[in-house]
């Protein structure tokens, strides 16, 4: 693009000198480190040489004082260490500044002054010290949100004192690598458009890319919101819910001062270990610490400590392989999952102390020392306790009763003896009585007499008595017995945790929004979702409304997000006849290749078609190359075949991959990942046919940034 010189010379002099202050910075940060280096050393050295009477005296009876001159040593050396974390961090900010300052600039004039401000945006902010005037804002400061949402004129953006008017007469985005201006160019829409549809030409990369640079408007309203405590996102698949659930990471972790988040303040609830590795990058990239992320059932193993549970990809490789109880596995979740299988929960929740608790009297010495209806009143009482708190307290009730009424102190022996009577009726076993629920016919009946109950109810009462003899815990019933566990015994876990954000919303089922809203009672939500990405159900808007009621937050908001940032235009319209055609999907009209179906007549010639269709695209220059199965069981048939004539992984539940190069995934394991080229590669009538198929060949095939193509052997499926 050509610049008028004199611009263009004004930018390499600004680069220059904001180079040169960064460099200055970087220096003085390092000389700091330095000595902060030799302080900690001697500080350590000093606590070794006037402490080692204290640790040796931490265990005798003067403990405490032992204690108390430790730390007085102690602190000094932990403070330093802090501050030599906090510089390091800043080195590497300024290390990452010097390569790349700024990507984007606004001129700025305040409403009430006559000049515009030079506005310059990168990724960290660069102030001089001396003067406080700041040489490159923060991508995440207030006045960056009007590069983001404004063109040219009027506009404004809302700082922690108010909002901020202005007018912008100029927007301007540079590309600047290893210190070089590169070039750089005055944005309108077009040319912002042109700029992006050239970055998404690009190849994808192992890991999930930042995009400050390009964020729509749009994702910038989510990204910065601080309005609401549940903020909700439908957008369509490659609509950037997952970058936006990054950078509002990264934002919260950066605004305002008082309300700031640090990293363990914030959860991601992310499908799959596989995509937790491929979002990693990015809040490092953006100079932030990673949150924690979790998978939803390594929370529900973190509830239910002992028991083995099946993972959600087990379940859905068990649903689409499992053809003779597919329709009782999918009855099981849907009814267990629901707001009727809550309401009968919940009574049986209330019924507990009266049905299920063998209250008996506490004899001590041959004398009663409590009656059980004192005991059952005791608990009954006092209703916003846990129960399981509730019995817990109880022993000790029980045991003063004894001191009280002895006026002695009984001995550890007689107290373990009392305790194992007690806890006959205190410990609660919730398994066994979720056993006992669904096995007692006539009172899982007599609860449920208000409530809707499926034509199948009995079949799904037989199926799930079954299960609950094994001694693993199925998907649906790990849920059902997590949610009992909470509701009995409350929750310690995750304290600190003041937002979390949920990717793929879709999966989740009303009981795991129940037992979200246990665990995270007083947290924010951002919840992101696409309901034509279901696998295994059908989801429609009301679920947004479903959540809204169970997490039942102050403020709400649900934003709508159609255009897709992944896919070619061909492949987006080959995509959407998977979908209702209700659903408008935009794309940035990316031209490629329209996707192809491939049939063969049988296994050697479709190996044959799938092996030149990947060489193909390793010579267009593909990265990574996904090829797409139906199932596990397909996808390891697939690599038995392959695997001696290319190097191709498998990808399998827990599976550890970067994504570059070729791998075999089956479909529910490729959400939220994409690949440059995708083959679907067991597209026949035997695997896909019904309306849960044509969901899965949507997330499959939305999958494919440039290249998209379908193969199969004997009869081709009806749905393409
Ligand atoms: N504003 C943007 N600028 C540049 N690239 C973007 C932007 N928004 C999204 N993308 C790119 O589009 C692709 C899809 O983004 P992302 O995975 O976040 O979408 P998604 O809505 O979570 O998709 P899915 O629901 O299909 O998993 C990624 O390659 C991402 O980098």
């Amino acid at each position: 693009m050509e610049n008028n010189q004199s611009e263009l010379n004004f930018e390499k002099e600004r680069l220059e000198k904001t180079i040169m202050l960064a460099k200055k910075q970087l220096n003085q940060a390092r000389q700091k480190n330095e000595e902060n280096k030799s302080a900690i050393i001697s500080a350590k050295k000093e606590l070794r040489e006037n402490t080692s009477h204290s640790i040796s005296a931490l265990w005798t009876s003067d403990g405490f004082e032992a204690l108390a001159e430790l730390s007085q040593y102690l602190n000094p050396v932990t403070d330093k260490i802090v501050d030599y974390e906090e510089v390091e961090n800043k080195i590497l900010l300024l290390e990452n500044l010097i390569k790349s300052p700024y990507f984007a600039r606004i001129d700025f004039k305040f409403d009430g002054e006559d000049i515009f401000e030079k506005i310059y945006i990168g990724r960290s902010s660069l102030m001089k010290d001396n003067s406080y005037e700041m040489y490159v804002y923060d991508w995440r400061s207030p006045i960056a949100s009007v590069f983001y949402r404004f063109v040219m004129g009027k506009a404004f953006y809302d700082a922690p004192g108010g909002r901020i008017t202005g007018e912008v007469n100029l927007k301007r985005q540079y590309e600047i690598n290893n210190g070089v201006l590169e070039y750089f160019f005055d944005a309108d829409v077009q040319i912002v458009d042109e700029f992006l549809r050239k970055l998404l030409s690009q190849n994808t990369s192992s890991k999930m890319k930042t995009i400050v640079e390009t964020i729509q408007k749009e994702q910038d309203i989510v990204i910065r919101d601080m309005e609401n405590d549940l903020m909700m996102v439908q957008g369509v698949a490659g609509s950037g819910k997952t970058s936006i659930a990054l950078h509002r990471a990264a934002y919260l972790m950066y605004q305002g001062l008082s309300s700031k988040l640090s990293s363990n303040n914030i959860i991601i609830i992310s499908p799959n270990s596989l995509f937790e590795q491929y979002i990693s990058n990015v809040l490092p990239e953006l100079g932030e610490d990673n949150v924690v992320s979790v998978v939803f059932e390594e929370m529900l193993t973190t509830i239910l400590r002992n028991e083995q549970i099946q993972s959600r990809n087990q379940f859905l490789e068990n649903l689409i392989t499992n053809s003779g109880y597919h329709d009782i596995i999918k009855s099981c979740i849907e009814f267990k999952t629901s707001h009727q299988f809550l309401e009968i929960l919940n009574l049986f929740l209330c019924d507990l102390p009266h049905r299920w608790i063998a209250f008996e009297d506490v004899y001590y010495d041959g004398q009663c020392i409590v009656s059980k209806e004192i005991l059952k009143e005791k608990i009954l009482g006092r209703k916003e306790v846990p129960l399981g708190m509730k019995l817990k307290q109880l022993e000790e009730f029980i045991l003063e009763l004894i001191y009280e009424s002895k006026k002695i102190r009984i001995k550890k022996s007689e107290e373990f003896i009392i305790k194992n009577q007690i806890q006959k009726f205190t410990e609660l076993n919730v398994l066994n009585l979720y056993r006992k629920l669904i096995s007692d016919r006539e009172y899982f009946y007599r609860l449920s007499k208000d409530s809707e109950l499926p034509d199948c109810i009995e079949d799904i009462l037989i199926f799930t008595e079954e299960n609950l003899s094994t001694s693993f815990l199925y998907y649906d019933d790990a849920a059902v017995l997590a949610y009992l566990y909470l509701k009995i015994n409350g929750t310690n876990y995750y304290k600190n945790i003041k937002q979390v954000v949920i990717d793929e919303a879709q999966d989740y089922y009303p009981l795991h929004y129940e037992i979200l809203n246990i665990m995270f009672a007083n947290s924010k939500f951002t919840i992101l979702g696409d309901i034509n990405q279901t696998l295994e159900k059908k989801e429609d808007l009301s679920l947004y409304g479903q959540i809204r009621e169970i997490l039942n937050k102050k403020k709400s908001s649900l934003v709508t997000m159609d255009k897709s940032f992944r896919c070619t235009n061909e492949i987006l319209i080959y995509s959407s006849k998977f979908i209702k055609q209700s659903i408008e999907i935009k794309s940035f009209n990316r031209k490629g290749d329209e996707p192809k179906v491939f049939a063969a007549d049988n296994q050697l010639s479709l190996n044959e078609m799938i092996i030149s269709e990947i060489k193909f695209c390793q010579e267009k220059g593909y990265q990574s190359i996904g090829l797409i199965c139906k199932t596990e069981k397909n996808a390891l048939s697939l690599f038995e075949c392959l695997k001696d004539r290319l190097d191709v992984t498998l990808i399998k539940n827990k599976s550890e991959a970067d994504l570059q190069g070729v791998f075999i995934i089956p479909v529910y394991m490729s959400k939220g990942l994409e690949f440059d080229a995708v083959l679907i590669c067991d597209t026949d009538i035997t695997n896909y046919y019904s309306e849960d198929d044509k969901k899965l060949l949507y997330i499959g095939c939305t999958r494919a940034l440039h290249r998209l193509n379908l193969f199969s052997k004997g009869e081709v499926s009806p749905l393409l």
